[in-house]
Formats: structure tokens, C-alpha cells, sequence
């Protein structure tokens, strides 16, 4: 989804633009309340096994009472191992949930915040995503912050003050150092799970505005250093195209993450 450092910076200059950093593709996986521990062992060593020539960098989130062994499987591979949710709090009371400390502690390097299952069915607010996100990177651990519009959002012309609005609520009192531990995931709520993928010219307008807010919020350089996953119905078919939007530095995918096969050629896109 980029050109090369050296071609960039010779682009710069030609343009008189800003150097733009070299992004990383991240490819994760959210399997979301699917598989039990067999299946779970098998998926994931076929992640492994796939990614090996892999691009860019690649991830699963996956149910919590697989975090560990699933850890065992990915150990001495490039895949990352992700949780899908946190607890805000550190420890104590909280029957039922998961802190980062614990996450931290088999394994985990990546914690999804604000996914719209989340926020629509947990009735998460944008507060409680913002304290959820802090401490993730407080942590010490990557942070995916999932941010997108609902259908009518889109059809009403307003995704990009929607999205705008999920940022700065979402990235409140986050530092611009800070910053460089957060992947934006854009998943247009619509999209997910439809099989309706948005287009790569919606993906692309809407994941330039989100660096053009960064941009504004922090900086040039924490924009262009941020690397902005599309997520909803990517599959096979139309991961390259999208990641060969300039904006688009990833995929954020839900239900072709859970067919080896399927994950296996979207994690070896071809841009
Ligand atoms: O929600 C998603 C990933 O977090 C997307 O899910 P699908 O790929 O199944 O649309």
C-alpha cells in the first residue's frame, strides 16, 4: 500500500511533501465467538504456516480461553497474538472480565478496542473505549481501535464527522508517542458481515480523512507513520485491491480469518 522509503523520499522532493514513513501492513484476524481449542490449535497453525512469506505483519485475535495455548502454537512465528476485548480496570471486583495485566501475561501483544460488536451489543460508549485504550498502551501493548459509520451515517453524508468524532473521543488524552503503539482500524459497520465490502474508492476517501485528522490532531509525521487497516468482508477476492489503496495499510477480517485458506492468500495480498 506503499511506495518504498527511497522512492518516497524521492517523490518528496519532487512534490515538496512531507517524507513519508515506510507503514508495515498489519493483516489481522478477530475470530470473533467462533471455534473451540481444537479448532483453535488447527487455525492457528495454519496462520503460522501461511504467513511465513507473509508481506507485512500478521495477527489473530483470538477467544480469551485460547489466548495461551494458541501462544504455545504462534511461539518463533511472525503472527501476533491479539485478545478482542479488555477490563478498563487493572484488578479486583470485576467478576467475569479480563485485564491487560493478564492478556500481557500469556502472551499477548495486541488488545481490539471499540469494535462496533462492542460498542452496539456491550452498549460500549466512546468513554469507556478511551479508558479501555489507555490501558492497553499503558500496558505496553498495541492497541486496534475500531472506528466506523452505520449505514444511514454513510448514506447521510456524514461517515467522515462520525469517524472524526469516534477518534478524538477515542484517542482522548493520548499522547503522540503513544500514538505509535495504535493501529486504526476503519470498519464501516455496514460492511461487516454482510458480504458487502465498501468499495476501494470508500475505503480510500474515508481512510484518507482519517489521516487528515490525525494529521490535525498530532502531527504530519504521526499521520503518516499510522498505519489504518480496512475491515468488513475482505476476503480473497478483494484484499489486493484495497491494499493497494495508498491510505489503506491493512485488513481487520472477521469472517474469512475463520478458513485457513481464505486468511492464508489474504495474509500474502498482493498490492
Ligand atoms: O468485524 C470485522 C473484523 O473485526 C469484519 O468482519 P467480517 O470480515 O466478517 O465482515
Amino acid at each position: 500500500a506503499r511506495a518504498p522509503a527511497r522512492f518516497a523520499r524521492a517523490a518528496s522532493r519532487v512534490a515538496a511533501r512531507p517524507m513519508m514513513a515506510a507503514r508495515t501492513a498489519l493483516i489481522a484476524g478477530n475470530w470473533k465467538m467462533n471455534t473451540v481449542l481444537p479448532e483453535a490449535l488447527k487455525l492457528a497453525a495454519a496462520v503460522k504456516d501461511a504467513s511465513v512469506g507473509a508481506p507485512g505483519d500478521v495477527a489473530i485475535c483470538v477467544p480469551f480461553p485460547f489466548l495461551e495455548s494458541v501462544s504455545k502454537v504462534l511461539a518463533g512465528s511472525k503472527v501476533g497474538l491479539g485478545a478482542q476485548d479488555c477490563s478498563e480496570a487493572d484488578k479486583g471486583a470485576f467478576t467475569g472480565a479480563v485485564s491487560t495485566g493478564m492478556l500481557q501475561s500469556v502472551g499477548c501483544a495486541y488488545v481490539l478496542t471499540g469494535h462496533s460488536e462492542r460498542r452496539s451489543i456491550f452498549g460500549e460508549s466512546d468513554a469507556l473505549i478511551n479508558l479501555k485504550t489507555k490501558k492497553v498502551l499503558s500496558a505496553g501493548l498495541k492497541c486496534i481501535l475500531c472506528v466506523g459509520e452505520l449505514k444511514e451515517q454513510r448514506e447521510d453524508g456524514t461517515t467522515d464527522k462520525v469517524v472524526a468524532a469516534q477518534l478524538a473521543a477515542g484517542l482522548k488524552d493520548v499522547s503522540e508517542e503513544q500514538l505509535g503503539s495504535i493501529v486504526i482500524a476503519y470498519e464501516p459497520v455496514w460492511a461487516i458481515g454482510t458480504g458487502l465490502t465498501a468499495t476501494p474508492e470508500q475505503a480510500q476517501d474515508t481512510h484518507a480523512a482519517i489521516r487528515k485528522w490525525v494529521q490535525g490532531a498530532y502531527s504530519a509525521a504521526a499521520a503518516d507513520r499510522l498505519v489504518i487497516q480496512y475491515g468488513g468482508s475482505v476476503t480473497p477476492e478483494t484484499v489486493d485491491e484495497l491494499m493497494a489503496c495508498p491510505d489503506i495499510d491493512g485488513a481487520l477480517v472477521g469472517g474469512a480469518s475463520l478458513v485457513a485458506d481464505k486468511f492464508a492468500r489474504i495474509v500474502n495480498f498482493k498490492a
